[in-house]
């Protein structure tokens, strides 16, 4: 079976990412488009993720406006049946709603605390308390409002699990591979710590399609991550 990582196919044009794509896919649960794609090509960077391979389409377009312009945007887009549909859950609970409503048949995943910040950045934004915190309050706010998806760090998970149940699906970005850069993420674990800690489905982006070989990369994290489900099993 497919490991559950999401490649974050964040491209700088829709040949790489149809060559990232059809390198991946026999490795992992889903591909997920973002908004450099998704600003550049519109529904075509769609039809070609879907070319490249039968996985589930991840569509990361972190919407944030008031609600009648996200249930515009999500109405939009649900038309191309995307299995997960990302908002940010500090729109706040009619937003998330709108978006819910306007996207019966897509997963509306909240995305609570950017993996990129960290304690002293969401102080500087102006929000109090720790970043766990921040992510726990927004996670009860977005799936009171209808989510059924959560975006958080590894480090999150499983306060956010204790919080919201075992029905919601947590997605975890922010994942490295021991030894591999960071860049501009500060709140980051290796998979099998994601795992562990009860994610359900990792977003991998750098580590994988900056590797030489994508495809050898994907290959490798995901028979890490069975190694280690077979370990806890
Ligand atoms: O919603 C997301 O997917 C997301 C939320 C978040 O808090 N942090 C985060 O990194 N992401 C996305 O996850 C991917 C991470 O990519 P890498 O840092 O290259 O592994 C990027 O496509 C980000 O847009």
């Amino acid at each position: 079976m497919a490991a559950p990582i999401a490649v974050a196919i964040d491209a700088p044009d829709i040949e790489t990412a149809a060559r990232w794509a059809s390198a991946v896919a026999p490795h992992v649960s889903t591909l997920k488009v973002g908004l450099e794609l998704y600003l550049r090509y519109g529904p075509e960077v769609i039809t070609t993720m879907r070319g490249a391979s039968k996985v589930a389409l991840f569509l990361d377009l972190k919407l944030h406006d008031i609600p009648a312009t996200v249930a515009g945007a999500a109405r939009a887009v649900a038309r191309l049946k995307p299995s997960i549909l990302t908002v940010h859950a500090a729109g706040g609970a009619d937003m998330i709603k709108a978006a819910v409503e306007a996207a019966p048949d897509t997963k509306i995943a909240a995305v609570t605390v950017l993996t990129s910040l960290d304690d002293s950045a969401l102080e500087q934004i102006g929000l109090r308390g720790s970043t766990s915190d921040a992510a726990r309050r927004l996670a009860a706010l977005a799936v009171g409002a209808g989510a059924r998806a959560l975006v958080c760090s590894a480090h999150e998970v499983a306060s956010l699990r204790a919080e919201v149940g075992p029905d919601i699906t947590m997605i975890t970005p922010g994942v490295r591979p021991a030894g591999s850069d960071r860049g501009d993420q500060a709140r980051v674990a290796t998979p099998e710590e994601a795992l562990a800690a009860g994610s359900d489905l990792l977003v991998i982006g750098r580590p994988i399609t900056n590797a030489a070989d994508p495809g050898a990369a994907a290959a490798s994290i995901a028979s890490a991550i069975r190694r280690a489900e077979a370990t806890s099993a």
